[in-house]
Order: structure tokens, then C-alpha cells, then sequence
């Protein structure tokens, strides 16, 4: 029998709703992967309601509760390492030592980084010191990363033009390290309206995915989340980094059609859990390059 991988996913947990841990535990167990959630917060629910109550955990929990992991001997059972929001460059360095205990109890364990820097607009921007550590230090660390277009700007200091603008500063990227880019979300001047675009970069080549953009009064959270946390559910589960994006493409626009569906602001993960599973859309990754 195939072993089910296992995951610590390491973010924030909501309370009520859906981010961080809260949107992608249940879909990374769902597809079936054995997920240790580590919540860097726990608040009463995500921050785009413009107030919340709770507790950010203390960076040196971090180690500490891989190290009692590692005292169970466990540690080693450990496939991979899933980081999201940071609440502060103490946090993520703490995750990287993490990291490092974790390739060290298996080397062949992944890293995937969603360098989470929020929206200016939504009022929710991290620290300059969280993206510069997330630039130069995470990057050279991570095996996948997964920015959006602002991420992906912040990194590059200046906003994309083109397609084959953001290509080229995902492929700069990579060039720091990571294994993938998975672009989560793209932004340029001349994109079709009534289309969602994401892009993956790998060494061997790069692929673009387009599905349709969906209305909603208010746009959901989460979905950068649900997106990470399937792409590398997929990817342990022994997906190719191709057949993993386009399934994450399909899952996650389940999730949106049933959300929509039902004129909710929360994502509808319970309800679209079969459609997570088993998506009945597909989009096709198509070859680019520059
Ligand atoms: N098909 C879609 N139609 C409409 N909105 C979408 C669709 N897919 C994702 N979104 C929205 O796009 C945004 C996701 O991209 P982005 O905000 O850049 O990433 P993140 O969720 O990591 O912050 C979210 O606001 C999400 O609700
Ligand atoms: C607590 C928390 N975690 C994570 C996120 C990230 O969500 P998204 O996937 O939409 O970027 C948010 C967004 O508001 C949040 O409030
Ligand atoms: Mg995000």
C-alpha cells in the first residue's frame, strides 16, 4: 500500500472562516495527505474584516514544537514544510531553522514558501524586514515558492509590463533558488479582463494557465492559501509540478463555483470538498517562453 505523506504546514489559523491554515488543512486532507498544522496566530477570524481578537505565537515555539517532534521520533515521517503569512522576520527565520532540523531528519522533505505580503489596498502590508527575509534568506532556502503578482513585484522592485515581463521576473526568482515558481496570481498591463492567470516556472520550462475570473461583491480570502497548500499536496502525492498546477487550477475554482453559488464571503470548503477531490473542470498548463 502507497504511505500517505505527511505535511507540517506552518500559518496562521482563523477561528471563524477561512485563511491561512483554516483554508488549506482540510483540502491538503481532503486529497489525501496527513497535514500537522503549526498555527502562527490564532485569531477570531482573518483580517479583512478589519477587526479581530487573538494571540500571535511566539517565535521560539517554533523549534520547540519540531523538537518535541523530534523527540517522538517523527520528525523523519516528515515530507514536507508549508510557511505562509509571517508576522515578523523572527517568525520566518525560527521556521527556518525548522526547516533545516526537518531536512536534516529527512533530507529528501520539501520546502514550499508563499511569501505572504498582503494587499496595500486591503490594508494588510507586512514589514519591509518580512520581504526582504523572505527575498534573501527563504528564497535561497525554499524548494517551491508561490508569490502573487505583488509579491512577485515586491521582489523584483518594479511592476510587470507584459506575460513575458512576469516571466522574467519569475525566472529571476528561481534563479535564487527554488526548485518552482508557481505564480499564483497575475497582473499586467493587457490581460484579458474576463480571465484568471497563473504561471509556473521550473527549470525545465514554463507553463500558463488561464481560467475564467468570477464576480463577487467582495473578493474571497483565502484562496492564495488553498492554492499553496494543494500544489504541494498534490506534488507529495506524486503529481508532477505540471499535473499538480493544473489540478490545483481546477480544485480551487471548484471551490470558487460553489462559493459563488451559494453568495458567500467565506470560502465554501465542506460543501466543495468532493469537487476539491475530484475537480470536473480542467485547464490545460500551455507552454510559453520568452
Ligand atoms: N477565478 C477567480 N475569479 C475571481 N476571483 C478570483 C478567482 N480566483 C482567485 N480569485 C481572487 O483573486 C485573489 C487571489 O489572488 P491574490 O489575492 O493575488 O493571491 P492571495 O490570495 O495569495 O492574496 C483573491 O482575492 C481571490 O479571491
Ligand atoms: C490571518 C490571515 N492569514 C492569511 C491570510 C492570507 O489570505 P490570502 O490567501 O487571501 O492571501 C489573511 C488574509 O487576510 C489573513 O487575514
Ligand atoms: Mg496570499
Amino acid at each position: 500500500m502507497k504511505r500517505t505523506p505527511h505535511l507540517l504546514a506552518i500559518q496562521s489559523h482563523v477561528v471563524f472562516g477561512h485563511a491561512g491554515n483554516s483554508a488549506a488543512v482540510f483540502p491538503m486532507q481532503r486529497v489525501g495527505v496527513n497535514v500537522w498544522p503549526l498555527n502562527t496566530v490564532q485569531f477570531s477570524n482573518h483580517t479583512q474584516y478589519g477587526q479581530w481578537t487573538g494571540e500571535v505565537l511566539a517565535p521560539e515555539q517554533i523549534p520547540a514544537l519540531v523538537e518535541g517532534i523530534a523527540a517522538i521520533g517523527e520528525l523523519g515521517n516528515c515530507d514536507a514544510v508549508l510557511s505562509g503569512y509571517l508576522g515578523s522576520a523572527a517568525q520566518g527565520r525560527a521556521i527556518l531553522t525548522g526547516v533545516a532540523r526537518i531536512k536534516v531528519a529527512n533530507p529528501k522533505a520539501l520546502y514550499l514558501c508563499d511569501p505572504v505580503m498582503g494587499h496595500p489596498e486591503k490594508g494588510c502590508i507586512v514589514a519591509p524586514e518580512v520581504s526582504q527575509f523572505l527575498l534573501e534568506e527563504a528564497a535561497a532556502v525554499a524548494d517551491l515558492m508561490c508569490p502573487n503578482q505583488l509579491e512577485l513585484d515586491s521582489f523584483s522592485g518594479r511592476k510587470a509590463q507584459s506575460l513575458l515581463d512576469c516571466l522574467a521576473m519569475a525566472r529571476a526568482l528561481l534563479a535564487r533558488g527554488p526548485k518552482a515558481v508557481l505564480v499564483k496570481h497575475l497582473a499586467y498591463p493587457g490581460k484579458p479582463d474576463d480571465s484568471f492567470e497563473m504561471l509556473l516556472v521550473t527549470a525545465d520550462g514554463s507553463w500558463h494557465l488561464r481560467r475564467p475570473l468570477l464576480a463577487f461583491p467582495r473578493q474571497p480570502v483565502g484562496v492564495g492559501d488553498l492554492t499553496s497548500g494543494l500544489f504541494l499536496a498534490r506534488i507529495l502525492l506524486g503529481d508532477s509540478l505540471v499535473a499538480a498546477f493544473e489540478f490545483t487550477a481546477a480544485a480551487v475554482h471548484e471551490v470558487l463555483l460553489e462559493t459563488q453559488a451559494c453568495a458567500s464571503y467565506e470560502l465554501e470548503l465542506v460543501r466543495a470538498q468532493d469537487r476539491i477531490a475530484h475537480p470536473r473542470v480542467r485547464f490545460e498548463a500551455v507552454p510559453i517562453s520568452l
